[in-house]
C-alpha cells in the first residue's frame, strides 16, 4: 500500500532520477520527482509526507523554498540536500527546523534513505504521544467521558465541580454500574491534587483477612510471609485521591481502624512502631444506603458522618431514561472507532426497544447491550432483533407478557425482582409496589419467594 508521499524537488533530472529510483524500491513511498521550487509549491496541496529540496534551484534558494512550504505547512518535514556543504546553513536551516541537512555524495540515497526512516519512527511516536495526551485530555475533561444530558446528571456534574474545588470528602451512592467510579475519577482528575496518585480499592474484593495488610502495609517481617516491607493502599494514596468502593462492605474493625487514620492523619504499618503521616482526599461509593445501614447497626456512625462530605447520588438508568440513547450514541462511536468499522445506526423500532428496557446492571449493561447489538446488526443499522438484554433475572416487558404465567407467578417474579433490587428491604418493596408488607412476609415464610 502505498502510504508515505514523498516529494523529490531537484532541478537536476539525472540526480532526481537517481533519488527516485532508489527511494520508490520501498512499495510504502510514493515518490515524485518535482523540477523547481514554483511547481513544488503548487502541489503542495497533495498533502506529501515529506519534502527533499535540491539547495541550489535555480529559481528560488532553498532557504527561501523551505520558509515558502514551512509557512504553507507548517509540520510537513523537509530535509535539505545541498552540492556542498555550507556549515553555517546547515546550522541556520536546522535550527529553523528542518528535518536534515545532507551533502550531495555517493552516500547520499543510503543518508535520506536512513533519514526517512528515522523520521517514520519519530512521527508515529509524536502520534502516539499526541494520541495519549488527548486520552489523558478526556479523561481530566469528565463532561465527554460522563455522558449525559438529564437534570440529575446536571446536578451531578455540579456537584464534581463543587468537589474538585475544595478537599472536601465526597461520597456517591447509587446502583451497580451508574457510574460511581467515573465521579470519583472526575473529581480527582479535576482537582488540585490530580498530580498525584488516584488509587481505587474495592472493599468488596478483598479477601476480609487481607484487608488490614492491604490499607496499612506492613514491615518486613509483620507476619509469616511478609518478606519484605510493603507500602498499603492509604500511603499510595498520599498526595492524592483515595477512592474506597462499596465501602459498606467493610467490617465493623476495620471501620474503627479507617475512622482512626482520618482522626490523626496519620498510620503505621502493621509490625512497624513509626507513623506515617497521610493527606489524602477518601472518595467512597456505596450501591447500599448507608444511612439505614448505620440505623441497622452494619456500619459506625461517627465513621458515617465523618465520611459522608458531599454526597453525589447516581440515580439508575431506568429513572433518566433521557440519557439511554445519548449514551448508546458514545457506545456505538466508541465501538466504531475501535473497531474501525463504518457508522453503525439504531432503527426507530430499536430505539424504542432500547429506552423501554429497565437495566438493573445500568450503563455498565447498556454499554454491554448497545456492543453486542453493534456486533449482531447487519447493513450497518441496529433492528429490535440484534439486541439482547443480559440480566439473566430481569427480563424486558415483552419478553415477560409473552411468557403467559399466572396472576400469582407474575406477581412473584415482581416481588422477587424488587427484593433483590432493594436488597431484600420489605417495607421499602412494599411501599414501592404499593401492597401490604404482610403479602410479602408470607410469602418469604411459605417459601413461595426467596429473599436475595
Ligand atoms: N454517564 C456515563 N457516561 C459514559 N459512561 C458511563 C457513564 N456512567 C457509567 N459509565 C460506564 O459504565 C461502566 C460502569 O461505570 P462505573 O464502574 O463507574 O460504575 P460503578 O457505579 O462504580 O459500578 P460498581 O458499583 O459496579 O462498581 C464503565 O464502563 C463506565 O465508563
Amino acid at each position: 500500500m502505498l502510504d508515505f508521499k514523498i516529494f523529490i524537488v531537484e532541478d537536476d533530472k539525472w540526480y532526481g532520477g537517481l533519488l527516485h529510483h532508489y527511494l520508490s524500491q520501498n512499495p510504502d513511498y510514493e515518490v515524485t520527482l518535482i523540477g523547481s521550487g514554483k511547481e513544488c509549491l503548487a502541489q503542495l496541496h497533495r498533502k506529501p509526507d515529506l519534502v527533499t529540496i535540491d539547495f541550489g534551484l535555480p529559481d528560488m534558494n532553498g532557504e527561501e523554498l523551505y520558509k515558502k512550504i514551512k509557512q504553507a505547512q507548517p509540520n510537513l518535514p523537509v530535509i535539505i540536500i545541498s552540492a556542498q556543504e555550507k556549515i553555517t546553513t546547515a546550522v541556520d536551516l536546522l535550527k529553523m527546523g528542518a528535518e536534515d541537512y545532507l551533502v550531495k555524495d555517493d552516500n547520499t540515497q543510503q543518508l535520506l534513505w536512513k533519514a526517512i526512516i528515522r523520521l517514520r519512527e519519530n512521527t508515529s511516536l509524536k502520534n502516539e504521544i499526541s494520541e495519549l495526551k488527548a486520552e489523558l485530555k478526556t479523561k481530566y475533561d469528565y463532561s465527554r467521558s460522563i455522558i449525559g444530558n438529564s437534570p440529575a446528571l446536571q446536578t451531578v456534574f455540579k456537584m464534581i465541580d463543587k468537589a474538585a474545588g475544595s478537599l472536601i470528602n465526597v461520597s456517591v451512592s447509587g446502583e451497580t454500574g451508574t457510574g460511581k467510579e467515573l465521579v470519583a475519577r472526575a473529581v480527582h482528575y479535576n482537582s488540585a491534587r490530580s498530580g498525584h496518585a488516584f488509587v481505587p480499592v474495592n472493599m468488596a474484593a478483598i479477601p476480609r483477612e487481607l484487608v488490614e495488610s492491604e490499607l496499612f502495609g506492613y514491615e518486613k517481617g509483620a507476619f509469616t510471609g511478609a518478606q519484605n516491607k510493603k507500602i498499603g493502599r492509604f500511603e499510595e494514596a498520599n498526595g492524592g485521591t483515595l477512592f474506597l468502593d462499596e465501602i459498606g462492605e467493610m467490617d465493623l474493625n476495620i471501620q474503627s481502624k479507617l475512622l482512626r487514620v482520618l482522626q490523626e492523619k496519620e498510620l503505621t504499618r502493621l509490625g512497624g512502631t513509626s507513623k506515617v503521616k497521610l493527606d489524602f482526599r477518601l472518595v467512597v461509593a456505596t450501591h447500599k444506603n448507608l444511612a439505614e445501614e448505620v440505623k441497622k447497626g452494619n456500619f459506625r456512625e461517627d465513621l458515617y458522618y465523618r465520611i459522608v462530605g458531599l454526597p453525589v447520588t447516581l440515580p439508575p438508568l431506568r429513572e433518566r431514561k433521557e440519557d439511554i440513547l445519548l449514551l448508546t450514541q458514545h457506545f456505538l462511536t466508541a465501538y466504531c472507532k475501535e473497531n474501525k468499522v463504518a457508522e453503525i445506526k439504531v432503527s426507530p423500532a430499536a430505539r424504542d426497544k432500547l429506552v423501554s428496557y429497565a437495566y438493573p446492571g445500568n450503563i455498565r449493561e447498556l454499554k454491554s447491550v448497545v456492543e453486542l447489538a453493534a456486533v449482531m446488526s447487519e447493513n450497518n443499522c441496529i433492528e429490535p432483533e440484534d439486541i439482547t438484554f443480559l440480566s439473566g433475572n430481569n427480563h424486558d416487558v415483552d419478553t415477560v407478557l409473552n411468557t403467559e404465567l399466572t396472576l400469582r407467578e407474575y406477581t412473584r417474579l415482581i416481588i422477587r425482582n424488587y427484593l433483590k433490587r432493594y436488597d431484600d428491604n420489605v417495607l421499602l418493596v412494599a411501599e414501592k409496589l404499593d401492597i401490604g408488607k404482610s403479602t410479602i412476609y408470607k410469602m418469604l415464610q411459605t417459601g413461595e419467594i426467596e429473599g436475595a
